[in-house]
């Protein structure tokens, strides 16, 4: 099954398509927030909000081991993934779409891995799936590839910081990827993001950052997020094959 995890400002993808169900998962790890199974398409995919409805949770407290858990136990095994972001490039401008290609990972105090009991080193070389991004890629006007700085959040950066990010190469910088995406492929997922730009990252603009420009920056790219999901999702091939589903062959000490 397809899995849909939204960020800021992805309520109307409830509104435009169909709900078929809801699903209350309470996993090992706690409780997730309600998944709806949303018809896009011929599809049924799973929808889960990662803030939790009405956007309650912020970046740094969520359990991202619950919300993993929880899609993988009702049968997800790929994901897309939603992610609002400042850019650290003017050539990326608010209101377009980027897939990233690699992250690098400034996250601190947050459980990033399934494996506390077991030795597990899995292979994040490419830490998002081929396939997925190449669909998303092919399916929409979206900025190819770029780097995400994940940082700890709840504040958001300092100039000092984002001038660091971008000498170090990061296009794009936000607060929830990691460890989402590492979690996703602890269970073997195919996990790609669908990095929505809301603003240009601090110092980047000279203006202050606030989150009214982000949530009406959201507010424009929504319906070119919902065009690029609905074409990509009716493109993906639920059974394919993929290596994503079996990174934890060569993983396992
Ligand atoms: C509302 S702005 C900051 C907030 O937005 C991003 O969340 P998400 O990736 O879930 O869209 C960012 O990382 C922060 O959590
Ligand atoms: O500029 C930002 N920084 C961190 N997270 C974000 N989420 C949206 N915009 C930003």
């Amino acid at each position: 099954m397809i899995g849909l995890i939204g960020g800021t400002g992805t309520k109307p993808l409830l509104e435009t398509y169909p709900i078929t169900s809801t699903e209350e998962i309470t996993t090992e790890y706690g409780k997730a927030p309600k998944i709806s199974i949303l018809e896009i398409g011929n599809k049924q995919v799973a929808y889960m909000p990662r803030h939790s409805m009405g956007h309650s949770t912020p970046p740094h407290m969520i359990n991202y081991r619950a919300n993993i858990e929880a899609l993988k136990t009702i049968g997800v095994n790929q994901v897309f993934a939603t992610n609002s972001v400042g850019s650290l490039d003017m050539n990326i401008q608010p209101g377009s779409l980027l897939i990233p290609d690699n992250f690098i990972d400034f996250t601190h105090d947050r459980i990033s891995t399934f494996y506390d009991d077991k030795v597990v080193h899995i292979d994040c070389t490419d830490p998002f799936c081929e396939t997925l991004r190449s669909n998303l890629i092919s399916c929409g006007d979206v900025h190819p590839y770029g780097i995400y700085i994940a940082t700890q959040g709840p504040r958001f950066e300092t100039a000092a910081e984002i001038q660091f990010y971008k000498q170090i190469g990061g296009k794009v910088v936000g607060m929830t990827l990691v460890p989402e995406v590492v979690l996703a492929r602890e269970r073997e997922m195919c996990y790609s993001s669908i990095c929505a730009i809301t603003n240009y990252a601090a110092s980047i603009s000279k203006d202050k950052l606030t989150i009214t420009e982000v949530m009406d920056a959201m507010e424009d790219a929504t319906e070119n997020l919902l065009q690029l999901l609905t074409k990509t999702i009716e493109k993906t091939d639920e059974k394919t094959e993929c290596i994503c589903q079996n990174i934890l062959n060569d993983a396992i000490i």
